[in-house]
Parts: structure tokens; C-alpha cells; sequence
């Protein structure tokens, strides 16, 4: 592994040294690991100042829902009111330009565009933001198959300011699907795992049902009842959900296993119009020449 593949890694007491997997031509981020209560956190040590949010100034957090109307995609902001290091979660390429005027309005500093999976209906966000916002690194699961700066595995965190979002592998939708967990446990990005009295298709990309039956059941239902889960999509309206309204009303993982294979086997959903172009080309952060 060269230099521009390898990322620096601190270990102390708390701190584990890995090595991080780079890709998409930018330097490596500085990777640090620790433990905590949700078993190995490898957490990326994510560094700036200003003023405040507007969801929750208690606890430092910044934090802003967005949407993409054509692919009914949610990109989530979150970022550290002290430190000003942001994250963003499920940027799509026609709205790179909203996104980056609204992390320098907000004075923040992004450190990590993450995908929650490979989406198929729309191009990735993330290669353009590394071009246009100087020291931001491109996040994927290493089971997604696709280029980024830091590949992901479960219970990796990455972190931004005091705050860090903690790595559920929840495969299914696809074999790279991931749920980015708050480190206190109030907020999960669920990607297209869990959606909001749904779930993501399992008929392309590696997907399974029993796979993702499994992955919500053990991995998103297990958080705690007033949990907040933030989907990629939702094509009703919908913006929030609790783990305990899931656990009780998703009409499709409230099923058994056994049922809920039935439903998802025919669902019968037409493609997404953008997949024979957007999967090949979020293989490789969304740009071609990265
Ligand atoms: N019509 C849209 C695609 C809609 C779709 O298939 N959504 C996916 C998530 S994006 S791959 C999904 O899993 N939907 C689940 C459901 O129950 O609707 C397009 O053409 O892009």
C-alpha cells in the first residue's frame, strides 16, 4: 500500500492503529480508533469555528435535512457547533452546488462526504465535493465495491467535532449498505435499509431480503425506541421516523421473515430510470476521472 493509498493512524490506550484504504486521488485522512460501548469504533478524527444550529444548540450539534426532488433523495448535514467539522451523508450531484454554498454559510468545515450504499437512481455526490471543498474525503462501505478515500466496515465511527457517527453494516438493498448510527444514539441514517414504513428493493445489486430482514432486525431495531431514523428516500413526504414507530407500523418488517420475502419478491417496481448510469458511475465516487 503506497502513500496516497495509506491512511495515518494514531494508537493509545483507546486508540487502535488500522489501516484505511484511499482511493478517488486525494490525501489520506488522519484515522483514529477507539472503543466504546457499541463495540471497535474506528473513528475518523474529522478540525473550525462560528455560530450555531438551528435543530440543536443543547448538545453542539448542527443538523439539516435536504431533499432532491427528482431521485427523492435525502442529504443530511451534521456538523460539531465548536469545532465547525461537518459531515454530509448521501450528497446527489445536481445539488452539489446547494450543499456547498450551505456548509460555507454555516461556516463548516466538511471532512467527510459519505454514501450510506452504491445508489442506483441518481449520481453520487461526493467526487465533485472533493474537488470543490479543499480536505473533504470521499466514505463508502468496503463491501460496496466502490473507490472512495476511506472505506467503512461495521463499528468504524467517523468522527466530527465531539460527535461521531458509528458504522452499522446493514446489507440487503445492497451488499455495501450502511447506517450511520449518532454516537449517542438519537439520530440513525438509515440509507435505503429502513425507509419510513418501508424499506429498500432487494430485486438488483446484490439484494436479499433475507439479508436485509435480518440486518433491520438486529441492527436498526435494536436501537433504542426514540431513536430518530433519517432514510435516504422517501417518495410520500414522509422526513423522520423512530425506530419504536418501525418496530410497530413499517408494514413490511413488522412481518415474518418468511412473509416479508413474499412482499419483497413481488414488488414489481419498475427500475430506476438512472441505474445503467449512475451505478457505474458511483463505482467511482460519481466522476469518471477520479
Ligand atoms: N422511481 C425511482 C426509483 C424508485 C426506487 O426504486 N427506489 C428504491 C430506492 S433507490 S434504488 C427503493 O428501494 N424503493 C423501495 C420502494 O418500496 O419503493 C427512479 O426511477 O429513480
Amino acid at each position: 500500500m503506497n502513500s496516497a493509498m495509506t491512511s495515518r493512524i494514531k494508537l493509545s490506550v483507546a486508540y487502535v492503529l488500522r489501516a484505511a484504504r484511499t482511493a478517488c486521488g486525494t490525501l489520506p485522512a488522519s484515522v483514529h480508533l477507539q472503543h466504546n460501548s457499541y463495540g471497535r469504533q474506528d473513528c475518523l478524527k474529522t478540525g473550525t469555528k462560528h455560530d450555531c444550529s438551528a435543530m440543536d444548540k443543547g448538545r453542539g450539534l448542527i443538523f439539516r435535512q435536504l431533499f432532491e426532488a427528482t431521485s427523492s433523495t435525502y442529504t443530511y448535514l451534521l456538523g460539531d457547533l465548536e469545532s465547525r467539522e461537518a459531515v454530509l451523508i448521501d450528497p446527489v450531484l445536481e445539488t452539489v452546488d446547494r450543499d456547498v454554498k450551505l456548509t460555507e454559510e454555516l461556516s463548516l468545515s466538511l471532512k467527510v462526504a459519505v454514501n450510506t450504499h452504491c445508489h442506483a437512481d441518481h449520481i453520487t455526490g461526493t467526487g465533485i465535493l472533493k474537488k470543490k471543498l479543499f480536505g473533504c474525503k470521499s466514505a463508502i462501505s468496503l463491501h460496496s465495491g466502490a473507490m472512495a478515500d476511506i472505506q467503512l466496515s461495521e463499528g468504524d465511527c467517523i468522527t466530527f467535532g465531539k460527535h461521531s457517527l458509528v458504522v452499522r453494516e446493514t446489507p440487503g438493498h445492497t451488499d455495501g449498505c450502511v447506517t450511520l448510527v449518532l454516537n449517542d444514539q438519537s439520530m440513525a441514517f438509515t440509507g435505503d435499509a429502513l425507509l419510513i414504513r418501508g424499506c429498500g428493493r432487494t430485486d438488483f445489486q446484490q439484494g436479499c431480503p433475507q439479508k436485509l430482514y435480518q440486518s433491520v432486525h438486529k441492527k436498526i431495531f435494536t436501537l433504542p425506541g426514540h431513536c430518530l431514523i433519517y432514510p435516504a428516500h422517501d417518495y410520500k413526504g414522509q422526513m423522520v421516523s423512530t425506530v419504536d414507530e418501525e418496530r410497530k407500523f413499517n408494514p413490511r418488517l413488522t412481518k415474518t421473515q418468511e412473509e416479508f420475502v413474499e412482499i419483497m419478491d413481488n414488488l414489481n417496481l419498475p427500475k430506476p430510470g438512472k441505474i445503467d448510469i449512475a451505478v457505474p458511475a458511483n463505482l467511482v465516487c460519481g466522476l469518471h476521472e477520479v
